[in-house]
């Protein structure tokens, strides 16, 4: 690779479902306790970047309703940039710009993490074409100021998730088949958190010592409860989708997922659904596609070093 004329380099931010979301408690600076398992799902954000010389970050393909400043691909980008000239770390600081794209096709809004998945996405890639070489744990510990959803994204292993979600143990849930469902309406993180009905109080899982006994169809997600009370959008979707298949809300909703052993299954419900109602169907997996994307990039620096 060459210090001018750089070319894009292709990645992608891939959307989470949360199997089951349980909050166990409040901290003192509001933010909840939670006990959840992440899983990815191979559906995701499509995002291009070249690394440029000085240290302006543009963002050419502007995402609709959200602000440059705002956009999480920016932020995340500005917020590694800043880190490595504070630190002084030695990272060649005349190339430290970056131009990125974006393709979005993960809803937003809907729990599916997709503003986290970009930031994350943005802070691994920039990591390796700026050749920073930052740890992970310290870029997932860079990402949390972003977003509690970040560092899952961050790691890029399928995780029983503590704490506010970033303290993860890897699990290895079926790899089934969903079909995402997002009910016509949108729901803010913050409204649900701050929701005095919200239940704050339910009792730690207990494994046995042995996560991979959880069994997930006897969890259920904290936020669902309260938020098939306050739309009744997403009542009706669900009651309508679990008569096909178990079916639950992903973060703090809106969409909801339903599991099938086969992709012609889940396509097949798919096509039954109301009429309005934008739905996607793809693989869980285990191991975020992201992270061989990098490695993929990793050992074409090396190649081009003449390793
Ligand atoms: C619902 C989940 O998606 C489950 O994975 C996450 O907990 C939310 O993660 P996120 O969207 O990255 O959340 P943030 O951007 O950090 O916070 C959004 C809003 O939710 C509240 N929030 C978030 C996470 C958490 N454990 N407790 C909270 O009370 C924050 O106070 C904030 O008002
Ligand atoms: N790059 C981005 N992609 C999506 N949303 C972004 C981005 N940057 C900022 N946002 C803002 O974040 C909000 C939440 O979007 P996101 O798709 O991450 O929601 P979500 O899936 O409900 O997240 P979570 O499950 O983490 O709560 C959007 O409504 C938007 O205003």
């Amino acid at each position: 690779m060459t210090e001018t004329n750089q070319q894009f380099y292709s990645f992608p931010a891939p959307a989470k479902l949360n199997l089951f979301l349980h909050i166990i408690g409040q901290r003192s600076d509001g933010y909840h306790q939670l006990e959840t398992i992440f899983q990815f799902l191979d559906h995701s954000d499509t995002i291009e970047i070249r690394k440029t010389q000085g240290n302006s970050i543009e963002l050419l393909t502007p995402i609709d309703g959200v602000l440059h400043e705002d956009n999480l691909i920016v932020k995340a980008a500005r917020l590694l940039q800043n880190h490595l000239l504070k630190k002084n770390h030695s990272v060649n600081s005349l190339f430290l710009g970056a131009q990125i794209k974006i393709t979005k096709i993960l809803p937003m809004g809907g729990g599916l993490g997709g503003g986290s998945s970009n930031a994350a996405t943005i802070l691994l890639a920039l990591n390796t074409l700026w050749q920073a070489n930052l740890s992970t744990t310290e870029l997932a510990k860079l990402g949390l100021s972003l977003g509690a959803d970040v560092p899952i994204f961050i790691y890029g292993f399928a995780a029983f998730a503590e704490g506010v979600g970033e303290e993860l143990t890897a699990v290895y849930p079926e790899e089934s088949w969903f079909l995402v469902s997002k009910p016509n309406v949108s729901i803010s993180t913050a409204s649900i958190f701050t929701d005095a009905d919200l239940t704050r109080n339910t009792a730690k899982v207990n494994f046995n010592d042995d996560i991979g006994k959880l069994d997930i169809d006897l969890c259920h997600n904290d936020c669902q409860t309260l938020v098939i009370k306050k739309y009744p959008e997403v009542a009706k979707l669900l009651a309508w989708l679990v008569e096909y298949a178990p079916s639950r809300m992903t973060g703090t909703g809106a969409c909801i997922f339903s599991r099938f052993d086969t992709e012609q299954e889940a396509c097949r419900i798919q096509s039954l659904l109301p009429s309005g109602i934008i739905s996607f169907v793809a693989k869980g997996v285990n191991t975020s596609p992201l992270r061989s994307a990098i490695k993929n990039l990793i050992t074409l620096q090396a190649e081009n070093a003449g390793y």
